[in-house]
């Protein structure tokens, strides 16, 4: 099976994308080293700008069959299930700030976590869309979690978290 990990930045895909794969005994791969790797994308300052069509269309070509795509953009490439992951968005700022985003792009992205950006961008894509809210859990009970959700025949669970009632305790990350 292709299972993409996705989610916004910080909330522990790599983690769990690494962990999932030995566990599965899958293949690793990410769409960030697949692009570099591949030519995909073109630098636009500090970041590389992927064209998420071409990226889908060599990704869909070239990885293995039992794979574990890790990244932000990995909804896009054509899998059999799109795991979402979830984290409280304080969390998420802590952990961009402790990796020394700039206080704006700390605040894109405690945003896009806050209104579920990439749960609606994956469920455009995907109808096996599965979220798990990664909140408080160690990397190995959530990938615990994924397994058994996999092995049960799950397809598709979402709308699993709300953060609205986080706003107040976020807004100062949100103020650019
Ligand atoms: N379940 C977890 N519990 C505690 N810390 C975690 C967990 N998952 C990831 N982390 C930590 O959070 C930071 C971001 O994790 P990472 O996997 O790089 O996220 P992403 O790939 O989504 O940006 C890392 O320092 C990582 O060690």
């Amino acid at each position: 099976m292709r299972i993409a990990i996705t989610g916004t930045p910080g909330v522990g895909k790599t983690t769990v994308s690494k962990l999932l794969a030995g566990r599965l005994g899958y293949e690793y791969t990410s769409v960030k080293d697949f692009a570099v790797e591949h030519g995909i994308g073109k630098r636009v300052g500090d970041e590389i700008e992927i064209d998420v069509d071409e990226l889908a269309e060599i990704m869909d070509e070239t990885i293995g069959k039992n794979v574990v795509i890790d990244g932000h953009l990995s909804h896009y490439v054509p899998v059999d299930f799109v795991i979402v992951l979830r984290a409280d968005p304080k969390i998420v700022a802590q952990r961009l700030i402790e990796r020394d985003y700039l206080k704006k792009k700390v605040g894109e992205n405690v945003e896009a976590e806050l209104i579920d950006e990439i749960l609606v961008e994956a469920l455009e894509e995907n109808e096996n869309v599965i979220e798990v809210d990664t909140t408080g859990k160690t990397p190995e009970e959530i990938v615990e979690e994924i397994v058994h959700l996999l092995e049960g025949g799950v397809k598709r669970r979402v709308g699993i978290v709300d953060w609205s009632d986080r706003f107040d305790d976020i807004v100062e990350y949100l103020r650019r």
